[in-house]
Protein backbone atom coordinates (compact mmCIF):
# COMPACT_ATOMS: atom_id res chain seq x y z
CA UNK A 1 0.00 0.00 0.00
CA UNK A 2 2.43 2.35 1.06
CA UNK A 3 4.68 1.36 -2.39
CA UNK A 4 1.98 2.30 -4.63
CA UNK A 5 1.34 5.81 -3.26
CA UNK A 6 5.44 6.11 -3.49
CA UNK A 7 5.08 5.80 -7.03
CA UNK A 8 2.13 7.69 -7.61
CA UNK A 9 3.87 11.10 -6.22
CA UNK A 10 7.13 10.74 -3.98
CA UNK A 11 6.62 12.86 -0.63
CA UNK A 12 8.01 15.77 0.85
CA UNK A 13 11.40 15.86 2.81
CA UNK A 14 9.07 15.89 6.23
CA UNK A 15 6.65 12.67 5.33
CA UNK A 16 9.43 10.79 4.06
CA UNK A 17 11.59 11.07 7.00
CA UNK A 18 8.57 9.62 8.86
CA UNK A 19 6.76 6.94 7.00
CA UNK A 20 8.39 3.29 6.52
CA UNK A 21 9.59 2.30 3.28
CA UNK A 22 11.54 -0.81 1.18
CA UNK A 23 14.74 -0.28 0.28
CA UNK A 24 13.47 -0.05 -3.14
CA UNK A 25 11.28 2.99 -2.17
CA UNK A 26 14.08 4.59 0.32
CA UNK A 27 16.47 4.64 -2.92
CA UNK A 28 13.67 6.24 -4.66
CA UNK A 29 13.56 9.06 -1.60
CA UNK A 30 16.99 9.61 -1.78
CA UNK A 31 16.95 10.51 -5.34
CA UNK A 32 13.72 13.29 -5.00
CA UNK A 33 13.64 15.99 -2.99
CA UNK A 34 10.06 16.68 -2.77
CA UNK A 35 9.71 16.78 -6.27
CA UNK A 36 7.51 14.49 -8.71
CA UNK A 37 10.33 14.03 -11.00
CA UNK A 38 14.25 12.52 -10.88
CA UNK A 39 16.38 10.45 -12.71
CA UNK A 40 14.14 7.27 -11.72
CA UNK A 41 12.00 8.94 -14.47
CA UNK A 42 14.35 9.71 -16.74
CA UNK A 43 14.56 13.33 -15.77
CA UNK A 44 17.59 15.11 -15.51
CA UNK A 45 17.03 18.46 -13.29
CA UNK A 46 20.52 19.84 -14.64
CA UNK A 47 20.34 18.95 -18.20
CA UNK A 48 16.98 20.68 -18.54
CA UNK A 49 18.37 24.09 -15.86
CA UNK A 50 21.29 24.42 -18.62
CA UNK A 51 18.49 24.78 -22.15
CA UNK A 52 16.41 27.12 -19.63
CA UNK A 53 19.49 29.37 -19.27
CA UNK A 54 20.03 30.15 -22.59
CA UNK A 55 16.51 32.31 -22.29
CA UNK A 56 17.49 35.59 -20.42
CA UNK A 57 15.61 38.04 -18.64
CA UNK A 58 13.80 38.69 -15.71
CA UNK A 59 14.30 37.48 -11.84
CA UNK A 60 12.48 36.19 -9.36
CA UNK A 61 13.43 38.08 -5.81
CA UNK A 62 13.57 37.08 -2.18
CA UNK A 63 12.94 39.27 0.65
CA UNK A 64 12.98 37.07 4.05
CA UNK A 65 11.63 39.38 6.53
CA UNK A 66 12.02 39.74 10.74
CA UNK A 67 8.04 38.67 11.32
CA UNK A 68 8.71 35.01 9.42
CA UNK A 69 7.06 36.59 6.52
CA UNK A 70 8.93 35.94 2.76
CA UNK A 71 7.99 38.08 -0.24
CA UNK A 72 8.77 36.16 -4.00
CA UNK A 73 8.44 38.40 -6.40
CA UNK A 74 7.89 37.59 -9.81
CA UNK A 75 10.05 40.22 -11.69
CA UNK A 76 9.94 40.77 -15.40
CA UNK A 77 7.63 44.20 -15.85
CA UNK A 78 8.60 44.84 -19.93
CA UNK A 79 7.23 41.24 -20.64
CA UNK A 80 3.98 41.53 -17.91
CA UNK A 81 6.24 39.22 -15.76
CA UNK A 82 6.55 36.19 -18.26
CA UNK A 83 8.99 33.57 -16.57
CA UNK A 84 12.23 33.71 -18.91
CA UNK A 85 14.03 30.49 -18.61
CA UNK A 86 16.48 31.75 -16.52
CA UNK A 87 13.58 32.79 -13.88
CA UNK A 88 12.50 29.13 -13.89
CA UNK A 89 16.12 28.40 -12.74
CA UNK A 90 15.63 31.83 -10.12
CA UNK A 91 12.45 30.32 -8.79
CA UNK A 92 13.45 26.71 -8.01
CA UNK A 93 16.91 28.31 -6.54
CA UNK A 94 14.72 30.36 -4.38
CA UNK A 95 12.17 27.71 -3.38
CA UNK A 96 15.30 25.68 -1.86
CA UNK A 97 16.25 28.65 0.14
CA UNK A 98 13.14 28.84 1.47
CA UNK A 99 12.98 25.41 2.54
CA UNK A 100 15.83 25.43 4.18
CA UNK A 101 14.49 28.85 6.35
CA UNK A 102 14.50 27.52 10.09
CA UNK A 103 12.48 31.26 10.99
CA UNK A 104 9.95 31.37 7.92
CA UNK A 105 6.54 30.93 8.60
CA UNK A 106 4.70 32.56 5.92
CA UNK A 107 5.29 33.29 2.14
CA UNK A 108 3.53 35.78 -0.49
CA UNK A 109 4.20 35.51 -3.97
CA UNK A 110 3.45 38.82 -6.08
CA UNK A 111 4.24 39.72 -9.47
CA UNK A 112 6.36 43.36 -9.57
CA UNK A 113 4.81 46.19 -11.05
CA UNK A 114 0.98 45.38 -10.19
CA UNK A 115 0.82 42.40 -12.05
CA UNK A 116 0.97 39.15 -11.55
CA UNK A 117 2.25 37.04 -14.20
CA UNK A 118 1.52 36.45 -17.87
CA UNK A 119 2.86 32.86 -18.20
CA UNK A 120 5.42 31.80 -19.78
CA UNK A 121 7.72 34.02 -21.78
CA UNK A 122 6.23 33.25 -25.52
CA UNK A 123 9.84 34.25 -27.00
CA UNK A 124 10.98 31.00 -24.78
CA UNK A 125 8.00 29.08 -25.95
CA UNK A 126 8.61 29.66 -29.40
CA UNK A 127 12.27 28.64 -29.51
CA UNK A 128 11.76 25.47 -27.12
CA UNK A 129 8.02 24.53 -29.30
CA UNK A 130 9.26 20.86 -29.67
CA UNK A 131 7.33 18.24 -27.91
CA UNK A 132 10.53 17.21 -25.69
CA UNK A 133 11.86 19.90 -24.67
CA UNK A 134 8.28 21.35 -23.24
CA UNK A 135 7.94 18.11 -21.59
CA UNK A 136 11.11 19.09 -20.01
CA UNK A 137 10.23 22.21 -19.24
CA UNK A 138 7.13 21.03 -17.72
CA UNK A 139 8.28 18.38 -15.96
CA UNK A 140 10.55 21.11 -14.41
CA UNK A 141 8.02 24.13 -13.59
CA UNK A 142 6.19 20.94 -11.98
CA UNK A 143 9.21 20.01 -9.41
CA UNK A 144 9.49 23.74 -8.76
CA UNK A 145 5.65 24.23 -7.90
CA UNK A 146 5.22 20.91 -6.34
CA UNK A 147 7.94 21.83 -3.78
CA UNK A 148 6.72 25.42 -3.34
CA UNK A 149 3.47 24.01 -2.51
CA UNK A 150 5.06 21.67 0.04
CA UNK A 151 7.01 24.14 1.56
CA UNK A 152 6.49 24.51 5.81
CA UNK A 153 5.18 27.81 4.83
CA UNK A 154 1.49 29.62 4.84
CA UNK A 155 1.86 30.81 1.32
CA UNK A 156 -0.53 33.52 -0.46
CA UNK A 157 -0.23 34.42 -4.41
CA UNK A 158 -1.11 38.26 -4.53
CA UNK A 159 -2.74 38.53 -7.58
CA UNK A 160 -3.27 42.15 -8.91
CA UNK A 161 -3.80 42.79 -12.45
CA UNK A 162 -3.38 40.00 -14.78
CA UNK A 163 -2.45 36.14 -13.74
CA UNK A 164 -2.65 34.23 -17.02
CA UNK A 165 -1.11 30.38 -18.30
CA UNK A 166 1.58 29.65 -16.46
CA UNK A 167 0.74 32.70 -14.29
CA UNK A 168 -2.66 31.30 -13.71
CA UNK A 169 -0.88 27.92 -12.66
CA UNK A 170 1.32 29.24 -10.35
CA UNK A 171 -1.16 30.96 -8.53
CA UNK A 172 -2.40 27.17 -7.44
CA UNK A 173 0.76 26.20 -6.11
CA UNK A 174 -0.07 28.53 -2.79
CA UNK A 175 -1.99 27.78 -0.15
CA UNK A 176 -4.27 30.72 -0.79
CA UNK A 177 -5.23 33.30 -3.27
CA UNK A 178 -5.78 37.03 -2.47
CA UNK A 179 -7.25 39.16 -5.67
CA UNK A 180 -6.89 42.60 -5.91
CA UNK A 181 -10.73 44.48 -7.53
CA UNK A 182 -9.74 44.35 -11.16
CA UNK A 183 -7.40 41.64 -11.32
CA UNK A 184 -7.88 38.66 -13.84
CA UNK A 185 -7.16 34.62 -13.13
CA UNK A 186 -7.22 32.86 -16.49
CA UNK A 187 -6.40 29.62 -17.75
CA UNK A 188 -5.53 30.80 -21.49
CA UNK A 189 -4.37 27.28 -22.33
CA UNK A 190 -6.87 26.43 -24.69
CA UNK A 191 -6.62 29.59 -26.46
CA UNK A 192 -3.13 28.71 -26.98
CA UNK A 193 -3.79 24.90 -28.29
CA UNK A 194 -2.59 23.57 -24.99
CA UNK A 195 -3.48 22.24 -22.08
CA UNK A 196 -1.75 23.27 -18.29
CA UNK A 197 1.38 21.56 -17.84
CA UNK A 198 3.08 23.30 -14.74
CA UNK A 199 0.69 21.26 -12.72
CA UNK A 200 -2.34 23.64 -12.66
CA UNK A 201 -4.94 21.07 -13.94
CA UNK A 202 -4.46 19.08 -10.86
CA UNK A 203 -4.33 21.95 -8.42
CA UNK A 204 -7.08 23.48 -9.72
CA UNK A 205 -9.55 20.64 -9.59
CA UNK A 206 -8.61 20.18 -6.00
CA UNK A 207 -9.63 23.71 -5.18
CA UNK A 208 -12.42 24.31 -6.98
CA UNK A 209 -13.94 20.41 -8.22
CA UNK A 210 -13.69 19.10 -11.27
CA UNK A 211 -16.87 20.83 -12.86
CA UNK A 212 -15.50 24.48 -11.95
CA UNK A 213 -12.01 23.25 -13.35
CA UNK A 214 -13.84 21.66 -16.36
CA UNK A 215 -15.62 25.39 -16.73
CA UNK A 216 -12.21 26.87 -16.55
CA UNK A 217 -9.85 25.43 -18.55
CA UNK A 218 -13.11 24.06 -21.65
CA UNK A 219 -14.01 28.52 -21.50
CA UNK A 220 -10.54 29.76 -20.16
CA UNK A 221 -12.60 31.57 -18.37
CA UNK A 222 -11.76 35.56 -17.12
CA UNK A 223 -12.01 34.72 -13.42
CA UNK A 224 -12.35 38.22 -11.53
CA UNK A 225 -11.95 38.55 -7.67
CA UNK A 226 -16.42 38.29 -7.39
CA UNK A 227 -16.23 34.95 -9.64
CA UNK A 228 -13.20 33.92 -7.59
CA UNK A 229 -14.71 33.83 -4.08
CA UNK A 230 -17.82 32.43 -5.73
CA UNK A 231 -16.17 29.24 -6.84
CA UNK A 232 -13.67 29.00 -3.84
CA UNK A 233 -10.48 30.00 -6.00
CA UNK A 234 -9.71 32.99 -4.34
CA UNK A 235 -9.75 33.62 -0.74
CA UNK A 236 -10.43 37.02 -0.09
CA UNK A 237 -10.54 40.67 -2.14
CA UNK A 238 -7.95 43.46 -1.61
CA UNK A 239 -9.08 46.97 -0.80
CA UNK A 240 -8.98 49.76 -3.07
CA UNK A 241 -9.10 52.70 -1.30
CA UNK A 242 -9.53 55.89 -3.53
CA UNK A 243 -7.82 58.54 -0.52
CA UNK A 244 -4.21 57.68 -1.89
CA UNK A 245 -2.80 58.95 1.72
CA UNK A 246 -4.66 56.40 3.22
CA UNK A 247 -4.60 53.78 0.96
CA UNK A 248 -2.60 50.55 2.00
CA UNK A 249 -1.06 48.77 -1.00
CA UNK A 250 -2.03 45.02 -1.73
CA UNK A 251 1.40 44.21 -0.58
CA UNK A 252 0.71 45.61 3.01
CA UNK A 253 -2.95 44.01 2.68
CA UNK A 254 -1.82 40.76 1.98
CA UNK A 255 0.50 40.62 5.11
CA UNK A 256 -2.12 41.72 7.07
CA UNK A 257 -4.39 39.13 6.08
CA UNK A 258 -1.83 36.21 6.15
CA UNK A 259 -0.32 37.71 9.85
CA UNK A 260 -3.58 36.15 11.61
CA UNK A 261 -2.54 32.59 10.42
CA UNK A 262 1.44 33.04 11.22
CA UNK A 263 1.06 34.61 14.82
CA UNK A 264 3.20 32.20 17.30
CA UNK A 265 6.59 30.70 17.05
CA UNK A 266 8.10 29.17 13.85
CA UNK A 267 8.45 25.57 14.69
CA UNK A 268 4.14 25.46 15.42
CA UNK A 269 3.25 27.15 12.30
CA UNK A 270 5.46 24.85 10.54
CA UNK A 271 4.08 22.07 12.41
CA UNK A 272 0.49 23.56 11.15
CA UNK A 273 1.34 23.36 7.77
CA UNK A 274 2.73 20.31 8.14
CA UNK A 275 -0.27 18.71 9.45
CA UNK A 276 -2.41 19.52 6.78
CA UNK A 277 -0.23 19.26 3.96
CA UNK A 278 0.06 15.39 4.81
CA UNK A 279 -4.23 15.32 4.98
CA UNK A 280 -4.33 16.59 1.70
CA UNK A 281 -1.50 14.54 0.03
CA UNK A 282 -1.59 11.05 2.11
CA UNK A 283 -4.39 8.44 2.79
CA UNK A 284 -6.10 8.51 6.18
CA UNK A 285 -3.61 6.16 7.52
CA UNK A 286 -0.87 7.41 6.76
CA UNK A 287 -1.78 11.13 7.36
CA UNK A 288 -3.11 10.05 11.22
CA UNK A 289 0.75 8.59 11.58
CA UNK A 290 2.40 11.57 10.12
CA UNK A 291 -0.28 14.08 12.36
CA UNK A 292 1.15 11.53 15.56
CA UNK A 293 4.52 12.32 14.33
CA UNK A 294 4.38 16.43 14.13
CA UNK A 295 2.84 16.46 17.42
CA UNK A 296 5.78 15.00 18.93
CA UNK A 297 7.67 17.63 16.97
CA UNK A 298 5.64 20.26 19.57
CA UNK A 299 4.53 18.51 22.30
CA UNK A 300 6.59 19.47 25.44
CA UNK A 301 8.34 22.31 23.49
CA UNK A 302 9.20 25.56 24.55
CA UNK A 303 5.63 27.15 23.37
CA UNK A 304 3.73 24.62 24.12
CA UNK A 305 5.49 24.57 27.67
CA UNK A 306 5.14 28.39 27.64
CA UNK A 307 1.73 28.17 27.26
CA UNK A 308 1.09 24.97 30.20
CA UNK A 309 2.62 27.38 32.44
CA UNK A 310 0.50 31.07 31.82
CA UNK A 311 -2.45 28.74 32.85
CA UNK A 312 -3.87 30.62 29.47
CA UNK A 313 -7.74 30.89 28.96
CA UNK A 314 -9.11 30.65 25.44
CA UNK A 315 -11.99 33.30 26.74
C1 LIG B 1 -0.39 28.53 -22.04
C2 LIG B 1 0.62 27.80 -21.32
C3 LIG B 1 2.00 28.34 -21.32
C4 LIG B 1 2.67 27.67 -20.19
O1 LIG B 1 2.03 27.17 -19.25
O2 LIG B 1 3.88 27.55 -20.27
C5 LIG B 1 2.00 29.82 -21.16
O3 LIG B 1 1.93 30.38 -20.11
S1 LIG B 1 2.14 30.64 -22.64
C6 LIG B 1 1.89 32.33 -22.21
C7 LIG B 1 0.46 32.65 -21.99
N1 LIG B 1 0.31 34.05 -21.87
C8 LIG B 1 -0.01 34.83 -22.88
O4 LIG B 1 -0.28 34.39 -23.97
C9 LIG B 1 -0.02 36.32 -22.59
C10 LIG B 1 -0.06 37.12 -23.91
N2 LIG B 1 -0.09 38.52 -23.59
C11 LIG B 1 -1.24 39.20 -23.36
O5 LIG B 1 -2.32 38.68 -23.40
C12 LIG B 1 -1.07 40.66 -23.05
O6 LIG B 1 0.24 41.05 -23.35
C13 LIG B 1 -1.36 41.01 -21.57
C14 LIG B 1 -2.88 40.82 -21.29
C15 LIG B 1 -0.54 40.18 -20.60
C16 LIG B 1 -1.02 42.49 -21.30
O7 LIG B 1 -1.68 43.30 -22.24
P1 LIG B 1 -1.36 44.86 -22.31
O8 LIG B 1 -2.16 45.42 -23.44
O9 LIG B 1 -1.56 45.47 -20.97
O10 LIG B 1 0.20 44.96 -22.58
P2 LIG B 1 1.00 44.48 -23.88
O11 LIG B 1 0.25 43.44 -24.61
O12 LIG B 1 1.43 45.67 -24.63
O13 LIG B 1 2.26 43.76 -23.19
C17 LIG B 1 3.39 44.49 -22.77
C18 LIG B 1 4.59 43.75 -23.26
O14 LIG B 1 4.62 42.49 -22.59
C19 LIG B 1 4.84 41.47 -23.57
N3 LIG B 1 4.29 40.20 -23.07
C20 LIG B 1 3.15 40.02 -22.42
N4 LIG B 1 2.99 38.72 -22.11
C21 LIG B 1 4.09 38.08 -22.58
C22 LIG B 1 4.52 36.73 -22.58
N5 LIG B 1 3.79 35.76 -22.00
N6 LIG B 1 5.69 36.44 -23.16
C23 LIG B 1 6.45 37.39 -23.74
N7 LIG B 1 6.09 38.70 -23.78
C24 LIG B 1 4.92 39.03 -23.20
C25 LIG B 1 4.10 41.98 -24.77
O15 LIG B 1 4.51 41.30 -25.92
C26 LIG B 1 4.52 43.43 -24.75
O16 LIG B 1 5.83 43.53 -25.25
P3 LIG B 1 6.17 44.56 -26.46
O17 LIG B 1 7.64 44.37 -26.68
O18 LIG B 1 5.80 45.89 -25.92
O19 LIG B 1 5.32 44.12 -27.59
Amino acid sequence: MTCRMVLRAPRPRFLRSICCFGSWARQLQRQSSGSVYSSIHGFSQEEIKEKLQAFPGGSIDLLKQDSGIAVLTINNPPRMNAFSGAMMVDLEEKVTQLENWTDGKGVIVQGAAQTFCSGSDLNAVRAMSNSQDGMKMCMFMQNTLTRLLRLPLISVALVEGNALGGGAELTTACDFRLMASGSVIQFVHKHMGLVPGWGGAARLVTLVGSRNALKLLGGAVKVDSDLGVHIGLADGVLKVDLDAARAETGLQQAESWLSQYTKGPAPVIKAVKKVVLSGRELSLSDALRTEKDIFGTVWGGPANLQALASKSKHK
